[in-house]
């Protein structure tokens, strides 16, 4: 199982918890991906965990000013970018470019959407992965593999084949992580019960734990 850790804009230390995750994922041999805010991207990268952007624009170097380029952040030590997430929706010509420049970078891509119809149109698009997170679950603590576990099995065939996918909204304990793996799915991705979380390294070994 693959766990992709967004941070998204949380007030949080995203070098204290990508220390943790990067330990967690020595001492465990799971997969843990840290995506921090841009600005935070080669201070966590520095710490030796996989780093992901949580969103590349889809252009090339040239006149766009506020663009995140993917050069940019894989520059910094970005190995991946998620696009396309519930809080940073893109039509889907975008979509397609962000992947696309993501590609040149050599950036791993997982495109985020919100339901199976949505997995099947972003799967088209040859991502790397897709992650399906329905927006109402997300931040409530409540798992999708438990609220909508046919949320993510219809993903999984919507997909196709080709397309591993992740899921995430809620998905907080190492429960959650199996239940989400017998759905099909091959990683999460999560974010406030760990970001949040008084103690985020004790809320990652515990995640990782039942693997
Ligand atoms: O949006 C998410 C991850 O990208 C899910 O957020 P929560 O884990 O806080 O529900």
């Amino acid at each position: 199982m693959f766990v992709l850790l967004n941070l998204k804009a949380y007030a949080c230390d995203p070098v204290e918890i990508a220390a943790a995750a990067a330990d967690v994922a020595d001492e465990t041999g799971v997969r843990v991906a840290v995506a921090p805010q841009t600005a935070a991207i080669g201070r966590v990268a520095e710490t030796g965990v996989e780093t992901w952007a949580q969103h590349v624009s889809g252009v090339g170097s040239g006149s766009h000013t506020g663009s995140t380029l993917a050069e940019a952040v894989a520059d910094a030590g970005a190995t991946g970018t998620l696009l396309n997430h519930s809080e940073r929706r893109r039509r889907l010509a975008d979509i397609d470019a962000g992947i696309r420049a993501a590609e040149r970078a050599g950036l791993e891509t997982v495109v985020c959407a919100n339901n199976p119809r949505q997995i099947a149109a972003a799967a088209r698009l040859e991502p790397d992965a897709v992650a399906v997170e329905p927006p109402e679950l997300i931040g409530t603590g409540t798992p999708v593999s438990k609220a909508d576990p046919e949320i993510v099995t219809d993903s999984v065939a919507a997909a196709g084949d080709e397309v591993p996918v992740l899921c995430g909204a809620g998905i907080s304990t190492g429960e959650d992580l199996l239940a989400a793996a017998e759905l099909g799915a091959e990683g999460v991705l999560l974010a406030s019960g760990v970001a949040k979380a008084d103690d985020p390294r004790a809320a990652l070994e515990a995640l990782v734990e039942p693997l």
